[in-house]
């Protein structure tokens, strides 16, 4: 038998640097003194919910699909890898139960946008807003001009689904 549910993990980091924007989750973080230095607009949220997703079921990871070396994607904005990287999972007949994220990124302050942040992926995956939990992290001072993202996210079939012919 197989299981009806997979985990899938996500890791992404950009450097930061003045001039740039800082995009994560789908929010403009407008008052960061630092953005990302990316190909696209460097939201490492949603790389991370991205290659999450991809890698539940072993489909590979955004760079596969979005390569850093196509001019089409330089500046795209990140919730279409989402998108794409969600309609993957569909096809194959699978959907996404809940996501964990954690942010490390020591200025500014996040906390005050959590919840705009988590209502912002939830609603990019169709889920309910308490489905995406979002942490933040300092590094402690030890990597200032960086931002790291993780992301878990549990895969369920969607035949296995309350309602849709499960338990
Ligand atoms: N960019 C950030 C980083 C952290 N926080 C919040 O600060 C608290 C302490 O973080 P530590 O790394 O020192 O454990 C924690 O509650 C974080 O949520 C933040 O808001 N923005
Ligand atoms: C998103 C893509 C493509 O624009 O570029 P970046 O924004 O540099 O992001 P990264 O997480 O390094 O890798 C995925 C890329 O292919």
């Amino acid at each position: 038998m197989t299981w009806p549910f997979r985990v899938g993990f996500g890791e992404d980091a950009h450097r930061l640097e003045a001039g740039r924007r800082l995009v994560l989750g789908g929010v403009e973080i407008g008052h960061a003194e630092l953005g990302a230095v990316a190909h696209s607009d460097g939201d490492a949220v949603l790389h991370v919910v991205a290659d999450a997703l991809l890698s539940g079921l072993a489909l590979g990871d955004i760079g596969a699909y979005f390569p850093d070396t196509a001019e089409q994607w330089r500046g795209m904005d990140s919730r279409v890898i989402v998108e794409r990287a969600l309609a993957l999972v569909q096809e194959r007949g699978w959907v996404p139960v809940n996501v964990a994220v954690v942010v490390t990124l020591d200025r500014p302050k996040l906390g005050p946008l959590r919840a705009e942040i988590a209502r912002s992926v939830a609603a990019l995956l169709s889920l309910p807003e308490g489905d995406v939990g979002v942490s933040f992290k300092t590094s402690e001072g030890l990597a200032p001009l960086h931002v790291q993202t993780r992301a878990t996210v549990l895969l369920a079939r969607v035949d296995a689904a309350p309602g849709v012919g499960g338990e």
